[in-house]
């Protein structure tokens, strides 16, 4: 057989990712270390680390390259954190599978927890949903603007740039970074949507790349992170939105919890559905979120 290639980003946590994926197919095939190959490929989104995403076009920042190694088959699959993937994908991509979600929470790093910040304390975050969160809890933080990757954010951080920082639980982990920073309960900070999972993506007509990349595929992750994103469909948002969700499930039974705020924090709408995987749970919540917003909150979604 071919080797199969697997596209990733080329960032420490992307890498790590990648190699987690080929660990998988390795195993749930039987195939030798040479079977898979990684192929490292530069976004947009790592090149530009000094502006906010939204300046620099928002969308598709992480994925453009690699959909397009996708769609010319230079490579055949390729590895995304699920947070960063658009919510609406080429027609011609396929989410194939997902790995076991990890941690979803956010980790605060510089102070034990939110309240424990010194009064005017510095933040930095480039996340609209981790800076409305802070701001509900605590109107006095001051946001500033924290890019890169994470080693990179830890350096802004040790440097002095800024008193706290919030990163993924599970990005820390992933890196062997699980001694930095204390967890903040998602009843504080609920998260992103797909926080904390691993996707890969193949070309739709490509059912060879599917069927290999489906082996691995973990349901209840694929579950739980299919309705977060469809309630983000619901809204016409994305990752750069106010939105905080998180799906679980209890048998047969899911339970969606999502959260949209105001970019201050001041104004937010929260809401939970439950029942069987298949029913639209995802956008039910978006209808009842929007329905019951106040306005300020429902100027920033809805399509
Ligand atoms: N937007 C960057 C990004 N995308 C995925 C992760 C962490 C890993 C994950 O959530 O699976 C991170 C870093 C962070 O938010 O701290």
């Amino acid at each position: 057989m071919a080797v199969f290639r697997l596209g990733t980003r080329g960032s420490p946590l992307a890498l790590t990712q990648a190699r987690m994926v080929r660990d998988a197919l390795l195993a749930a095939h039987g195939w030798g270390e040479d079977a898979v190959a990684i192929v490292p490929i530069r976004t947009t989104g790592d090149r530009v680390q000094d502006r906010a995403l939204a300046e620099i076009g928002g969308k598709a920042l992480w994925t453009k390259e690699l959909d397009r190694a996708l769609l010319a088959n230079e490579i055949d699959a390729a590895v995304h954190s699920m947070k960063d993937v658009e919510t609406i994908r080429p027609a011609a991509i396929t989410i194939a599978a997902m790995l076991p979600r990890a941690d979803v929470r956010d980790r605060l790093i510089g102070a034990p927890d939110i309240a424990s910040l010194r009064s005017g304390a510095v933040v930095g975050t480039s996340s609209p949903r981790r800076r409305a969160q802070l701001l509900r809890h605590r109107p006095d933080l001051r946001i500033v603007l924290f890019r890169g990757n994470v080693e990179t954010r830890l350096a802004k951080l040790a440097a002095g740039e800024a008193d706290a920082t919030l990163l993924a639980a599970a990005g820390l982990d992933r890196l062997g970074r699980d001694d930095v920073g204390t967890a903040i309960p998602t009843d504080t900070m609920l998260p992103a949507p797909a926080q904390g999972a691993v996707g890969i993506e193949t070309r739709a007509d490509d059912h060879d790349a599917r069927r290999i990349v489906a082996a691995i595929d973990h349901d209840d992750t694929s579950a739980c992170v299919l309705a977060e994103r469809a309630l983000l469909a619901g809204l016409a948002a994305d990752c750069h939105s106010p939105v905080g969700a998180m799906a679980s499930l209890a048998g047969e039974t899911l339970r969606l919890t999502a959260e949209l705020l105001t970019e201050d924090g001041a104004d937010s709408v929260v809401g939970t559905v439950e029942g069987a995987i298949d029913d639209a749970l995802g956008a039910t919540l978006a209808a009842d979120l929007l329905e019951r917003a106040p306005p300020s909150v429902r100027r920033l979604f809805g399509a």
